[in-house]
């Protein structure tokens, strides 16, 4: 099985797009504004536990478990009308989003419920994954019969392949990101993410490259996560960091497209609009990591352990999620798929 290179992709996509720019002046622009930000503390690995309470604290098999169960159902939280959406609440906090899908996975583990082990998840019933995902508003999760689906897959190949234990996997990529990647595409289908462009093959890999990043996370970059080619991963192409670019006037819409996005147009996945914006995203960051790093070789220091994709994709993620209300007048794009 083949599988096309994300920044490969990425690249021919920004080439030949035609609603979606990258800005390399702006570029420059985000990169000397991250400057500072990039060296402290929490740009780092260690912010993926201390800045969120509901990730797994531990480095444990379990806690492999937990990033594997959430990042395969880690898709397609947008809602229609932004006041009409799916929430969870979990010791006293309300969340909305991804981090209400972690809510709802913490809240099943503290009501006994197995959730984050394969041969629960593998032959789950559709009524149980109703019951664990349950919303506390009238919206429920998105695509739940599609989040069944995939759990049952996912959970049955990780018994049959991997003894029921994604770390078996982990270990099987011997420390090497892009090996743990190519294990995951392979033996996984729902983690596929590609699309035709320009008569093309090109892909994202968006849950299979932030399973790896989680992974690389929750093990703090070390024994079985201390993967050495951890930066050849690219950004992971969602529908929040297309919208946090285009705030910050990294990356362009077309004004035929700005309308459509306007207009809470619902894009295929795969559409050419949908492929342009995903791909000349992480051409975009890709650009950024590379203007980060030559600042801080002028200054001579060698930040490449530093400054990674994954590092600045969850810098971007969480200021997205941190300025929602200054994001309000910048549209994402709607596509409901199993992929981001
Ligand atoms: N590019 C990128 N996309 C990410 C994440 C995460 C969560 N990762 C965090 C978890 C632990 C670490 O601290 C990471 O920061 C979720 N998503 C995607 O966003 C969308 C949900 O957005 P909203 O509706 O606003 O919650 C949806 O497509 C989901 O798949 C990320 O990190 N990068």
């Amino acid at each position: 099985m083949e599988f096309p290179c994300p920044l490969e992709s990425a690249k021919f996509i920004a080439a030949h797009s035609k609603d979606v720019s990258v800005d390399e002046e702006e570029v420059r622009r985000v990169a000397e504004s991250l400057f500072d930000k990039a060296s402290a503390e929490e740009f780092g690995l260690a912010g993926w536990k201390t800045l969120h309470e509901l990730n797994p604290q531990a480095a444990s098999e379990e806690a492999v478990s937990w990033v594997f169960l959430v990042d395969t159902l880690n898709f397609s939280f947008w809602s229609e009308q932004e006041e009409q959406k799916y929430l969870v609440k979990y010791k006293g906090r309300t969340y909305s989003g991804y981090w209400s899908l972690c809510a709802a996975v913490n809240r099943a583990l503290d009501d006994g419920i197995p959730i984050t082990s394969a041969s629960y998840f593998a032959t789950m019933t559709l009524d149980q994954v109703k019951q664990v995902f349950r919303s506390d508003t009238e919206v429920p999760i998105p695509l739940i019969e599609e989040r069944h689906r995939v759990l049952n897959e996912s959970g049955t190949v990780l018994l049959e392949k991997f003894g029921g234990s994604f770390l078996t996997c982990v270990k099987k990529s011997e420390k090497s990101a892009q090996k743990l990647l190519h294990l995951v595409l392979e033996n996984f289908p729902s983690y596929r993410d590609e699309a035709v462009f320009e008569k093309k093959k090109v892909s994202f890999y968006k849950r299979a490259q932030i399973l790896v990043a989680d992974t690389w996370s929750v093990l703090e970059g070390k024994g079985d996560g201390s993967f050495d080619d951890i930066s050849t991963l690219t950004i992971f192409a969602d529908y929040r960091i297309p919208q946090v670019l285009v705030h910050l006037k990294a990356m362009k819409y077309s004004e035929e497209l700005m309308k459509k996005l306007r207009e809470g147009t619902i894009f295929q996945s795969g559409d050419k609009e949908e492929v342009e914006i995903r791909g000349c995203s992480i051409w975009c960051c890709s650009l950024i990591c590379e203007h980060l790093l030559k600042l801080y070789e002028k200054k001579g220091q060698d930040m490449r352990e530093k400054i990674n994709a994954v590092l600045l994709d969850y810098h971007l993620w969480d200021y997205a999620r941190d300025h929602r209300e200054e994001m309000k007048d910048t549209p994402f794009h709607r596509v409901r798929c199993i992929y981001y």
